[in-house]
């Protein structure tokens, strides 16, 4: 059996001259949780939807644990478990009958049907609130009736497609709980959203998107330690009084970079790791009249590490495609150092 969940090959998917998904390549691990991030229109949604055998791709291949979404599109389904971000209801059904409802299209009989439905309520906490009308939940019901829904045939792939938008944060965090749980019962999920400092927490790996081609493959910790030279470390310093004298104080000096002008003072970034080097220039700004109110050491967040990235892009870098090792290769890597400690 092979080690690939997701195995995606020179994807492509045009709509006329638009390159919504253009030349995407990449490899989910079973087991492991990639996170799928992207600004709106990177093309998310539609790499998601020729996952699930939903659209066709123009070109290119893409495998579910070892089958071809093209010519095996009913294996395939019986592999994934889909959320999508636009969830489909109907009127006058209440959460079991709609549960019972999907149970029966994947083929569920008697004992066997009630058993999946009782356990996916369970699961999804939807027990106490089986008899409310499945069009009149909240958005954190509705998500997880919809979670629910995906889980019915026991899938090992889950591909869920921007699950906490519009959750409060109560139930982000309920959502999240419930996709850990999953994630430690060895499903694969393949997730979307917006929330960095979430999919940082849960995730594996972490894959961002920009106009349809992948601009990173990697963990959240290599993510935030970025390529430089201070490891993503950096000293936020803000001050009071005249903000141009800052902003002049700031291009002159070396490591400093402006991040915040107001109208009376503002903040910067000091790009170092080592404290010597905080200290001199914070003692250069005290010695040229600078008030300093505030300062601390900061380690980059994922928002931060995407913008980067951007930017780099931007400025015409190449993009670093770097996915991490696999879960059982990390295993043994782990094992290796043990061995030769
Ligand atoms: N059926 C379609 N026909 C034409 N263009 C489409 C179609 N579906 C998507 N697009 C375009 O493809 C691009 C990628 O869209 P997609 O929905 O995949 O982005 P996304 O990353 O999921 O964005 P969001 O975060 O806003 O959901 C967008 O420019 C979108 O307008």
């Amino acid at each position: 059996m092979s080690d690939i969940a997701i195995r995606v090959k020179n994807l492509k998917r045009h709509f006329g001259a638009l390159k919504a998904v253009d030349d995407l390549s990449f490899e989910v691990p079973r087991g492991s949780v990639c996170g799928f991030v992207g600004a709106n229109g990177a093309g998310k949604t539609t790499t998601m939807r020729i996952l699930a055998t939903l659209d066709y791709a123009t070109s290119g291949t893409v495998e579910i644990c070892g089958h071809n979404v093209i010519n095996a599109p009913t294996q395939v389904r019986s592999l994934i478990g889909w959320m999508p971000d636009d969830f489909g209801n109907y009127e006058n059904m209440t959460i079991l009958e709609y549960l019972d409802f999907y149970a029966r299209a994947l083929g569920y009989q008697g004992q066997e049907r009630m058993m999946r439905v009782q356990e996916v309520m369970e699961f999804a906490d939807l027990l106490d609130i089986s008899d409310r009308m499945s069009n009149k939940l909240s958005k954190g019901m509705t998500q997880r009736l919809c979670l629910g829904r995906s889980l019915l045939h026991d899938p090992e792939v889950l591909i869920m497609d921007e699950p906490a938008a519009g959750l409060d944060p109560k139930a982000r965090v309920e959502l999240k709980n419930l996709i850990r749980i999953l994630a430690e019962e060895g499903k694969t999920i393949f997730i979307s959203s917006h929330i960095l400092s979430e999919l940082g927490e849960m995730c594996d790996s972490l894959l961002f998107i920009n106009g349809g081609r992948i601009v990173h493959h990697g963990d959240a910790e290599s993510l935030k330690h970025g390529s430089d030279h201070a490891g993503g470390v950096f000293y936020d310093v803000q001050v009071v009084g005249e903000a141009r004298a800052l902003a002049d104080w700031a291009v002159t000096s070396p490591y400093v970079e402006l991040v915040d002008e107001r109208k009376r003072g503002g903040r910067i970034r000091i790009d170092s790791n080592e404290p010597e080097q905080a200290a001199k220039v914070l003692s250069r700004m005290i010695k040229d009249g600078l008030q300093v109110v505030e300062f601390h050491k900061e380690q980059r967040n994922l928002e931060d590490a995407f913008i980067d990235i951007l930017g780099q892009i931007d400025e015409g870098q190449v993009p670093q495609v770097s996915p991490p090792p696999l879960p059982n290769q990390r295993a043994k890597e782990t094992a290796n150092v043990e061995v030769n400690q």
